[in-house]
């Protein structure tokens, strides 16, 4: 449609107004788009961005697509050159919908700061209406919508041209976009052309990055130490890329293979521990260490199952990542049970990027963080004038964000009982109420929940609803403790030592140490721990003694461990969290401590006993 036809408004207005369109006149991809709007009670009306993730969320999220972002970003420098001179924006959008970059003519910046169409800004159609940014994420092609094609008023007056880009393994990995106010810019067939080569071009850059993260995979194969153990090297689909020499002939002509197909019957993984790139630091493949095995079943992990961590060798965390694997396949309920710090909320996300719903969001929140009272609304969201103090737009709530995708709820324990039956609702009927409305919305979610301590208990103790315990305890994986799988200890040391290109090497003595200590605050305290040792002593290890000082409570091992039969609140644990970091902080001065952490000496003192500190 021409976007100076008078007709259009009237188009739109029929349509806003009464459902109806005249679809010999449209674009079907946008009449497809306008109908889904229309059913998703996306606001014709409004269209201004609400979900904007704050700096510390949009850096993490950021770091989470580093590598299209150090990919794109030369690219999209050099042309937003040329843009800045034709009154655009170029924009650079993840595969959820998120703004990570947005640069361009300072004019037609400040007109996208008014709609809030800024980094950060989830720009779907969902959210801001028929776009080209959130049309081309769920159509995956390119597309151009100008002027009126746009759902809500406010991008009527933008042109936007958006292509979708695709990794070497043809998983999308962004959207590339330029838009501009419509009367700047008449030619946008042009535009379109021109993101579609820039879209083209990063893809081409994607493959080339990946021929590099093979040559880095193998640099990393020659510098191993012990190249007479049974280890191979696999990049990121699982695919061979070396074999140590003791492998070379059993497993002949294995490169390029998938490494499952290759390990048949006779082989099993002993130990899994992801590798990262020193480019771009994102995750390029797998050092795995195999094991001649009659008994095939035993242990086998896998290579396609994605987890972003370290597997490493012991069977009790084997076990996890096999259920992980089984349950990713379906959509069922999951409860994850663990002490904090485990990797409770890495093995959720591995579900989820191993589900049908990887490229749909996946939402964490932590219902032990947030005030109770404010629960019901980041769960179910608010109708506009809810509440004194409510947005005067409303409050899409985490169920809803999470449409389509996963929702994670963490400390799921921690939910009031007066929120438990709307959550039972969600859970059963699939719908969402908003605080102050009476609409239901239909959600289409996977629900993994979490806790530290044994749920059935809390029903016990009448904290939660059994019926709400039966339909969150579907199917349970139990995350062993830290002390619980020791032996994976110096593969988890070697992850960190990788991941932060810290270029130590730690005698068996140490590992030993490390392996003696019974790490209540589990894989978290193992990593606070060691970059404690980072900044203090840089490449020089230090000795027994000074190791042994940054282990709180060392001397009281064995009290601390029956201690933890009585399992602490997720409050108590916190704070018990806080007085160990602090204590860190301080090199175990108590009075400073306490000072710092603004709690009264004595008070202090019984907290420490009360923890097991002193
Ligand atoms: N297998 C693993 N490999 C590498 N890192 C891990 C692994 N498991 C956990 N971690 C790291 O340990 C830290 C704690 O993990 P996570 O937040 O998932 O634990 P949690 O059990 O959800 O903790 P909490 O109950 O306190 O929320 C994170 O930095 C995470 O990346």
């Amino acid at each position: 449609m021409d976007i100076v036809d008078p007709s259009r408004r009237e188009v739109w207005q029929r349509f806003v107004r009464e459902g109806i369109l005249d679809q010999a006149r449209m674009n079907k991809r946008i009449a497809e788009s306008w109908y889904l709007c229309r059913q998703n009670n996306v606001n014709p009306f409004d269209g201004k961005g609400k979900i904007i993730l704050a700096a510390p969320l949009l850096a993490e999220r950021k770091k989470r697509n580093q590598r299209l972002l150090h990919i794109a970003m030369p690219i999209l420098e050099k042309l937003q050159k040329y843009f800045q001179e034709t009154k655009s924006i170029l924009l650079l959008i993840d595969p959820e919908g998120y703004v990570l970059y947005a640069k361009g003519n300072q004019q037609a910046m400040e007109m996208a700061e008014a709609i809030k169409f800024v980094e950060g800004v989830k720009w779907t159609e969902d959210e801001v209406g028929t776009n080209a940014i959130g049309t081309s994420l769920r159509i995956r092609e390119p597309i151009t919508i100008a002027g009126l094609d746009h759902y809500s008023v406010a991008s009527h007056q933008w042109c936007c041209s958006a292509a979708p880009i695709y990794d070497e393994n043809r998983e999308l990995a962004g959207i590339i976009d330029v838009s501009y106010p419509v009367n700047h810019y008449p030619f946008h067939d042009h535009v379109l052309a021109t993101v579609v080569a820039a879209a083209y071009t990063i893809e081409q850059q994607f493959h080339m990055q990946a021929k590099e993260d093979e040559l880095e995979l193998l640099k990393h194969a020659c510098n191993m130490k012990n190249p007479d153990s049974p280890v191979v090297i696999c990049n990121n689909k699982g695919n061979i890329v070396w074999v140590s020499r003791c492998l070379r002939t059993s497993f002949s002509n294995m490169l390029d293979q998938s490494l499952e197909n290759v390990c048949g019957d006779h082989w099993v993984i002993k130990s899994k521990t992801p590798i990262y790139s020193s480019v771009h630091h994102d995750m390029i493949g797998y050092r795995v260490m195999l094991q001649k095995t009659e008994n095939h079943d035993f242990n086998f992990i896998s290579t396609t199952f994605h987890f972003a961590g370290v597997i490493g060798k012991s069977a009790a965390f084997a076990n996890v990542i096999k259920s992980c694997e089984k349950v990713a396949k379906t959509d069922a309920t999951v409860h994850i049970t663990g002490e904090t710090g485990t990797g409770k909320e890495l093995i959720a996300r591995a579900i989820h990027q191993n589900s049908r719903r990887k490229n749909r969001p996946f939402v964490a929140i932590n219902c032990g963080a947030i005030p109770k009272e404010l629960i019901g609304s980041e769960l179910f969201g608010y109708e506009e004038g809810a509440f004194t103090g409510a947005k005067r737009t409303g409050h899409k709530g985490k169920f809803v964000q999470a449409n389509g995708g996963t929702i994670f709820l963490d400390e799921i324990g921690e939910i009031p009982p007066e929120m438990q039956i709307a959550l039972l609702r969600v859970l059963q009927e699939r719908e969402v109420v908003p605080i102050g409305g009476i609409k239901p919305i239909p959600v289409d979610i996977r629900v993994i929940t979490a806790t530290h301590c044994d749920l059935y208990q809390l029903v016990r103790e009448g904290k939660l609803r059994e019926d709400l315990f039966y339909r969150i305890y579907v199917y349970p994986i139990k995350v062993p403790a830290l002390r619980e799988r020791k032996e994976d200890i110096p593969f988890l040391i070697q992850y960190y030592c990788q991941k932060n290109n810290w270029p130590v090497s730690f005698s068996n003595e140490v590992i030993q140490l490390f392996m003696t200590y019974h790490w209540p605050g589990n894989i978290r305290e193992l990593f606070n721990v060691l970059e404690r040792i980072r900044i203090e002593y840089g490449d020089h290890i230090p000795s027994i003694p000074e190791l042994k000082s940054m282990f709180i409570g060392w001397e009281n091992q064995g009290e601390h461990r029956k201690s933890e039969q009585k399992t602490l609140s997720y409050r108590e644990q916190i704070e018990k969290n806080h007085m160990m970091e602090m204590l860190e902080k301080t090199k175990g001065d108590i009075a400073r401590a306490a000072a710092e952490l603004n709690i009264p000496r004595s008070t202090f003192y019984r907290k420490l006993k009360k923890y097991h500190l002193i």
